[in-house]
């Protein structure tokens, strides 16, 4: 596996594949990476002919009081892990190299309706900067498909809203949620978790699949469940950033007749903030 930092190095790795007759596929990421990522870089080689990742820590998604700084850098590792998975090329820019004008002055990508409420609510500007350097690194590479994971849930959405709506010429895929063995979802931020707070982590994909299980029974009292759930976490000493109900397509708030749905959530225990969803058919057996 190659790792290049200037996208003048990108294009000419990525041009000779393609002059080879490759299929591109992108697996965007920000480091520190664990089994979920190398799931989607692993459907990656699957897919395609010639794997390109990118490690970036972008700091235009992040905001004033969150994690940018703390964010685990991993380099060394997360190449040993990259390789191992089937990747062939890795991007891994400077702030410099992806934003050589600054940030101020940036054009932004603002994708409406998906990206307002849940994460977009608790984070202001983080979708707009998601938006953006997804933007940028599609338009750096050109993968012919691109691999994302379902747990970030809202953020596969505007991805999707994002490639169709600017007519990008890009199969987006969702990969399902790798998790621990006692069901929470991995995630880099799991590792600022000390001892008890892993312990306790779990509850919620627990308390996702009670909900699940009790709309699957016929149960359309979201708000109720949303209380049962909401208790569950502070006993577990997590204070809930947003738990909801919503159909699974659109995003928009679930009705009682609404037959595909996703429960999401984001919590806090202690500083860290964790985030989880069960997305699911009513009319597919669970
Ligand atoms: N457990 C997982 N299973 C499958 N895909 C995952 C998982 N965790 C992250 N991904 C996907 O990996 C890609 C890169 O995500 P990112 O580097 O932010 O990882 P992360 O572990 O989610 O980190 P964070 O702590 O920022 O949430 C995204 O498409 C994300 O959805
Ligand atoms: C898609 C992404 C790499 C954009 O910075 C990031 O939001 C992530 O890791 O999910
Ligand atoms: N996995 C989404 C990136 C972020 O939390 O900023």
């Amino acid at each position: 596996m190659n790792t290049v930092k200037s996208v003048r190095e990108l294009r000419a790795a990525v041009a000779q594949a393609r002059a080879e007759g490759k299929q591109i596929a992108f697996v965007p990421t920000m480091g520190n990476l664990h089994a979920g990522h190398a799931a989607l870089v692993e459907k990656a080689a699957q897919r395609a002919d010639f794997v390109v990742a990118s490690i970036f820590v972008n700091p235009l998604q992040f905001g004033p009081s969150e994690d940018l700084d703390k964010y685990p850098r991993t380099l060394l590792a997360d190449q040993e892990k990259l390789v191992e998975a089937g990747c062939h090329l890795l991007f891994t820019p400077d702030v410099e190299e992806m934003y050589p004008h600054g940030m101020d002055g940036q054009t932004r990508v603002s994708v409406p309706g998906v990206s307002e409420g849940l994460c977009g609510a608790s984070r202001p500007g983080h979708f707009e900067g998601v938006a953006t350097v997804v933007s940028k690194l599609f338009n750096m590479v050109q993968p012919d498909l691109a691999i994302f994971g379902q747990k970030d849930f809202q953020q596969l959405a505007v991805i999707r809203t994002l490639v169709r709506d600017l007519n990008m010429p890009i199969q987006i895929i969702g990969e399902p949620t790798v998790r621990a063995d006692d069901g929470l979802a991995l995630s880099s931020r799991n590792g600022y978790l000390n001892t008890a707070q892993r312990e306790v982590a779990p509850v919620l994909y627990r308390t996702l699949q009670e909900m699940a299980t009790a709309i699957r029974a016929g149960e359309r009292d979201y708000a109720k469940l949303v209380a049962v759930a909401q208790q569950q976490h502070s006993a577990a000493g997590f204070s809930p950033d947003y738990l909801e109900v919503r159909e699974a397509n659109s995003l928009r708030p679930a009705t009682s007749d609404d037959r595909r749905l996703v429960i999401l959530l984001a919590a806090f225990i202690g500083s860290t903030r964790l985030i989880d969803n069960l997305a699911f058919d009513l009319d597919t057996p669970g």
